[in-house]
């Protein structure tokens, strides 16, 4: 890494299209070398997960003095729930000069955008609407009910994608892991060669 401060890549996109399994398999393979932030949520801690590697599991009133005492780059309420990206090790463990991986919602990406314009941005799509519903009903989490709001909204922030640095199709979750890894590396490049043009330029004028 040429760049003192790592990069914040940041994975977004609907509900079901496979951010998690697609973020699973980027930080089982071996090339991987980015670090995770663990997010905090109010919701229900599922079988099989652990506090503090899945996520932080906070109730609403911790999760809400977090909020007053600015502690999150970004938060979302999302179906019923909170959910926020922490502050302190984020910014940390960039300072450090790791690269940091968010996979977040959205309408926490959008905030993020905000406080980190140099951030790497990637929306994961489903290859389509027909699949993407597919998906939500194998994974059998949800009611019909909740299936059907999750793809009205899908519908909704689809059309948000061209806000993205890049947008990643989700048909095999191999694939998609090496087409966000490459993502990545291309921009450390872009970077170093921007970081080595602007040296020159310095030295020219001094
Ligand atoms: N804004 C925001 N969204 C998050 C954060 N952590 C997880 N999410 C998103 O919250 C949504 C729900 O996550 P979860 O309850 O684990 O369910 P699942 O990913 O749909 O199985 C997913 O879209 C996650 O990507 C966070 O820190 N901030
Ligand atoms: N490329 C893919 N092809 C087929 N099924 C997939 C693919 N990626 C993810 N899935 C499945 O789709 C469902 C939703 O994936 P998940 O990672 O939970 O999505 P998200 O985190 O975006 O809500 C899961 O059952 C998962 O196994």
């Amino acid at each position: 890494m040429t760049s003192e401060k790592g990069l914040l890549i940041v994975l977004s996109g609907p509900s079901g299209v496979g951010k998690g399994t697609v973020r699973k398999a980027i930080f089982d393979h071996p090339d991987t070398d980015f670090k995770y932030s663990i997010s905090m949520t109010t919701r229900q801690m599922r079988e099989g997960e652990v506090d503090g590697i899945d996520y932080f599991f906070k109730t609403r009133e911790e999760f809400e003095l977090l909020i007053d005492q600015d502690k999150f780059i970004e938060y979302a309420e999302y179906v019923g729930n909170y959910y926020g990206t922490p502050v302190e090790y984020v910014e940390q463990t960039m300072a450090d000069g790791h690269d940091v991986f968010l996979e977040i919602e959205v309408e926490g990406a959008k905030q993020v955008r905000e406080k980190f314009p140099d951030a790497l941005f990637i929306f994961l799509a489903p290859p389509n609407l027909t699949q993407l519903e597919e998906r939500l009903v194998n994974r059998g989490t949800d009611s019909p009910d909740i299936i059907r709001h999750r793809i009205d909204e899908a519908k909704r922030e689809l059309k948000l994608m061209n806000l993205y640095d890049y947008v990643v199709v989700n048909d095999d979750v191999d694939a998609a892991r090496q087409r966000v890894q490459c993502i990545v590396e291309a921009s450390h490049m872009r970077r170093a060669r921007v970081e080595s043009k602007l040296r020159m330029l310095l030295e020219v004028n001094n």
